[in-house]
C-alpha cells in the first residue's frame, strides 16, 4: 500500500446525509503539507510510512509511503484489495504494531507512549480476527473488558443492555464459545463500541451481519459521529 495508491480509496461520510462517497478524496489528502500541531489535531495523521514482513534479504513491503489524514468527527473508510495491508496499517495505528520508518499520530500523541491513551480506552478496535476468551458468558466477556477500561459495573450493564438489544445479541448467559461466528464477531464489535471511545477501529465489521442489522449499524456510527467527537476508522467490502 502506497501514496498514491491505485487500490486503496479513502472515503468519508457525508455529513448531510451519513452517504459513504468513495470517490471522496478529502483535500487533507490532495495536499500533504502539514505541521505537527495541524498533525495532531487530527483523530489520526500518518506520513510517510514503510512497513515490510519477512527478512531484510527479501522483504515483503506492504506499506511503502503511505500518508493518511483522518478527521475528527468523520468516518473514514480504508477500502483495499485482499492483502494490500489495510490490517496492518489498522495494527500501526492501535500500537499493536509498529512502522519500520513513518510517523503516526493518534489523537493527538504517538500510539505506545506514555501519556498517548492508545493502545488504551481512547481507542475502541474490533480486529478482524475473534479475540475473546470462550468459556466466559456475553455478559462476563463484557464485564471484563468494561473493567479494564475502568467502567463502574452499573455502567456496564446498562451498556450490556443497550448492546444486546442494538446488536441483536442472544441471552448474555451464552458462552462465547457457543456462539455462531456471526454472533461472535457481533460480541467482539459489542466490547469495541462498550466504552464509548473516541476512536472506534473496525475491521470488516459487517461480515456475518444480515443487511437490516448493516443498516442499524451504519445509523448508529454516522449517529456518534455527528457532533464532531467521534471518529471511525473503518474496512469493508460493503461501499453501500
Ligand atoms: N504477521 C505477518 N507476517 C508476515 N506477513 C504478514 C503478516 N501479517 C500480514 N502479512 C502479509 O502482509 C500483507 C498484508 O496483509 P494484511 O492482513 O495487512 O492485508 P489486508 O489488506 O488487511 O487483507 P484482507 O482484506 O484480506 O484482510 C499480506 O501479503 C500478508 O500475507
Amino acid at each position: 500500500m502506497g501514496d498514491p495508491s491505485p487500490d486503496v480509496v479513502a472515503a468519508v461520510n457525508d455529513p448531510k446525509n451519513g452517504i459513504v462517497n468513495p470517490a471522496f478524496t478529502p483535500p487533507s489528502l490532495l495536499s500533504q503539507q502539514s505541521t505537527v500541531w495541524t498533525r495532531k489535531q487530527q483523530a489520526v495523521c500518518v506520513r510517510h510510512a514503510f512497513k515490510h514482513y519477512g527478512s531484510k534479504s527479501n522483504p515483503n513491503h506492504v506499506l511503502s509511503n503511505l500518508n493518511m489524514t483522518v478527521a475528527k468527527g468523520t468516518i473514514y473508510g480504508l477500502l483495499g484489495a485482499s492483502g494490500c495491508g489495510k490490517t496492518t496499517l489498522l495494527s500501526c495505528i492501535v500500537g499493536r504494531r509498529r512502522l519500520n520508518t513513518g510517523e503516526i499520530w493518534v489523537l493527538g500523541g504517538k500510539p505506545g507512549t506514555k501519556g498517548s491513551g492508545v493502545p488504551g480506552k481512547r481507542v475502541g478496535y474490533m480486529p478482524q480476527e475473534i479475540a475473546l476468551y470462550g468459556e466466559f458468558s456475553i455478559k462476563e466477556t463484557m464485564m471484563y473488558f468494561g473493567w479494564i477500561f475502568g467502567m463502574e459495573t452499573p455502567e456496564i450493564d446498562d451498556r450490556l443492555q443497550f448492546l444486546l438489544n442494538f446488536l441483536d445479541l442472544p441471552s448474555q448467559s451464552r458462552l462465547v464459545k457457543n456462539l455462531s461466528g456471526g454472533q461472535q464477531r457481533r460480541v467482539s464489535f459489542a466490547v469495541a463500541l462498550m466504552h464509548d471511545p473516541e476512536l472506534l477501529i473496525l475491521d470488516e465489521p459487517t461480515v456475518g451481519v444480515d443487511p437490516l442489522l448493516r443498516q442499524s449499524i451504519w445509523n448508529h456510527l454516522v449517529q456518534i459521529t455527528k457532533d464532531g467527537n467521534k471518529t471511525v476508522i473503518i474496512t469493508t467490502h460493503y461501499i453501500e
